[in-house]
């Protein structure tokens, strides 16, 4: 029978050449937060974090996912911020301190109250200060393994529906937010459209957390051959929920270049996108596809071409 692809559509979605990115080396700083049920408190010390960072080079600061409020299906609507409205305390504070300190910040990410609705939302800001993004997390964490963990993210959020990438002073951005990273096609999808990097806020568990969270990330960075970084919030043995921790660098060859362990760190590692160039040259696997066998739809872009 024959193929229903044609060998032309081998590169499906297609790829758009690496952007030349406005800087090429630079810091990133990973502040992995030790979080509180004190959300003044949260506020100020992500604020101070992010100076210390600054400080010491940094020109990205990604923030762990739910940084502001403890992580729990009770906590969730009670810490809620509207970010729309402008009625965010912890976006207000983002915003002040990169306009301020001219950075770029990925801010993990907060529970954001959109109507009767909750999201898992990461807000982008760049060295104006100005909302750049934000992606609302796409797939929800609802997992159940018995006697071990269960979770259930759907008894209190709404999904996000649509796939945040974004350009910024250093460089384009794609973003997920901890369970997005177990979806490969995501991360295809923000290779394909030219990402240098992906951030995931992420608060993996300790369940998962010694077996997936490392592997996951090394293999999102080595598929796309690009930047991975992940942050998440320091552990606290005594919440209902306790995070594995290890923030983390990945690089476009699926290496380990920075990493910490549980506790509260500020990981600042310098990021150099020439090797993904350099990488895709060496390894040319993107130009290798068998799209006449297979391939991923990117069902936006499909529909803005379609539209424009
Ligand atoms: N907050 C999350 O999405 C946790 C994801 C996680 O732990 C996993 O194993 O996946």
């Amino acid at each position: 029978m024959a193929s229903p692809f044609k060998a032309e559509d081998a590169r499906i979605p297609p790829a758009i050449p690496l952007p030349t990115p406005p800087i090429s080396k630079f810091k990133i700083a990973l502040c992995q937060l030790y979080v509180t049920s004190d959300k003044d408190r949260n506020v100020a010390h992500a604020r101070e974090t992010i100076e210390e960072a600054a400080r010491k080079g940094a020109q990205l600061i990604l923030l762990p996912e739910i940084w502001n409020s403890p992580y729990s299906n009770d906590s969730f609507p009670v810490y809620a911020e509207e970010i729309d409205a402008n009625k965010s305390p912890s976006t207000a504070m983002l915003s002040e301190v990169s306009r301020r300190l001219k950075i770029t910040i990925i801010g993990g990410s907060i529970p954001e109250r959109s109507g009767d609705r909750l999201y898992n939302t990461c807000c982008v800001f760049g060295t104006d200060g100005k909302l750049k993004t934000k992606h609302r997390k796409i797939h929800l964490f609802d997992i159940d393994i018995p006697g071990q963990m269960t979770f259930k993210e759907s008894k209190t959020l709404t999904a996000g529906e649509t796939p945040t990438i974004v350009d910024t002073d250093v460089g384009r951005i794609g973003i997920g937010i901890c369970y997005d990273i177990r979806f490969q096609e995501l991360a295809t999808i923000y290779a394909a459209r030219g990402a240098h990097l992906i951030c995931y806020p992420g608060a993996f568990n300790m369940t998962t957390g010694p077996l997936h969270w490392e592997l996951l990330q090394r293999a999102r960075a080595a598929d796309c051959q690009l930047y991975v970084a992940t942050c998440s919030p320091a552990r606290d043995s005594n919440s209902s929920y306790v995070a594995w921790g290890h923030s983390t660098l990945v690089g476009p060859f699926g290496e380990v270049i920075a990493t910490t362990e549980h506790d509260e760190a500020i990981v600042i590692s310098e990021i150099d996108y020439s090797l993904i160039e350099q990488i895709r040259t060496f390894l040319p696997f993107q130009r290798q596809r068998r799209g006449d066998l297979y391939q991923l739809v990117d069902v936006q872009r499909l529909n803005s071409t379609r539209t424009s």
